[in-house]
């Protein structure tokens, strides 16, 4: 179970708003006339107007892919660093090529991205920030497409779940890829006239697709949580305004137990958590999650029981150093993903 409060803030919709189904728009060609509009923006489309491009951020995709929209969003100057993974976008922070990773992890249709977030605990980045994002989808195709014509419908697995329902409705077989832009890419390269790519608005423009339906995302409030992630810093880091802690509690049995004792650590000292979510691989028939040990030279430690926290605080606070402390006291593994600028707005972009 995913607690994703933060992505709820005050006036967002009803739980029974998001949940309820909205109809997509199948829209009569709405073509890729816009596209000038994109030019003068600058770098791939994005406004520009500081020429000292700072940060270097790494995404999984091609330029258009919503990840990016997520670190241009989290920093408006960035340069970013088309990945062909997510391992890739670590690796390029890893190795210097890049100075953040952005990772999305958990969306309100469909929680945790849990692959993700196994990722992470493999490798010694830190979250320094976090962003979350409306994501609208749309159907794009080849200029003078119709939706009569269509066979096949390509795009990011998550984009195919999100928008199950009207993939059904509209008969199309449905083919995952690596990222949402580059289902648009490659329909663009190989000409494909019989497949749909599900992506943003502004990956159509910027590759000269028709969006023939709007709106196709299943549930009316869909929300995607980014994560951007740097090398670990040796010096403390100050978080300034309120500040949220990511965490991983990790052992190999008694997973209630534990779970109620992490929950009691938090509670008794009236910390707020903002996320929490189990994972047992075990019980999906899965092997161990391997998890790097920071502090033992970087060795990988396997743990089959995974509880994620995100809380509101600091490591700096005196009651969550207390909390921390009494968790420790419990023989599990403990390590503290990152701790940065609480953010609960969701950014909606307007494309
Ligand atoms: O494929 C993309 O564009 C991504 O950035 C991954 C993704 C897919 C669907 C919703 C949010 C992020």
């Amino acid at each position: 179970m995913a607690a994703v409060a933060h992505l709820n803030p005050p006036n967002s919709p009803s739980l029974s708003e998001r949940r309820r189904n909205h109809n997509f728009r199948l829209l009569s060609v709405v073509s890729a006339s816009a596209k000038n509009k994109l030019r003068v923006n600058g770098i791939n489309g994005f406004p520009s107007d500081d020429p000292c491009l700072s940060l270097r951020v790494a995404f999984q995709g091609s330029h258009g892919a919503y990840s990016e929209f997520a670190a241009k969003t989290a920093i408006p100057n960035c340069a970013t660093l088309p990945c062909r993974s997510f391992s890739d976008a670590i690796a390029a922070v890893e190795n210097g090529r890049a100075d953040r990773a952005v990772l999305p992890v958990e969306s309100t249709m469909e929680g945790t991205a849990l692959r993700n977030y196994d990722l992470l605990l493999r490798r010694d980045l830190r979250i320094t920030q976090e962003i979350s994002l409306f994501v609208h989808y749309c159907l794009l195709a080849m200029p003078g497409v119709r939706t009569t014509e269509l066979r096949r419908v390509i795009s990011h697995p998550m984009a195919l779940a999100h928008c199950g329902r009207a993939i059904s409705q509209l008969g199309l077989r449905r083919e995952p890829v690596e990222d949402t832009a580059g289902a648009v890419q490659m329909l663009r390269s190989h000409r494909l006239l019989d497949t749909a790519a599900i992506a943003s608005p502004r990956a159509g423009l910027l590759y000269g697709l028709d969006v023939l339906a709007d709106g196709l995302q299943d549930a009316s409030w869909n929300v995607t949580r980014f994560l951007l992630l740097s090398k670990p810093v040796t010096a403390a880091t100050t978080v300034s305004g309120k500040a949220k802690t990511s965490m991983v509690v990790a052992h190999r049995g008694g997973s209630m137990m534990v779970l109620l004792k992490v929950l009691s650590a938090f509670s008794s000292r009236n910390i707020n958590l903002t996320k929490l979510e189990v994972n047992n691989p075990s019980i999906e028939g899965q092997g161990p999650v391997m998890v790097l040990d920071v502090k033992a030279m970087g060795s990988l430690r396997a743990f089959s029981h995974l509880i994620y926290v995100d809380f509101e605080g600091s490591t700096e606070d005196f009651r969550v150093q207390e909390a921390l402390e009494e968790i420790a006291g419990f023989s599990v593994f403990v390590r503290i993903l990152g701790c940065y600028a609480a953010d609960s707005n969701v950014y909606d972009l307007h494309y």
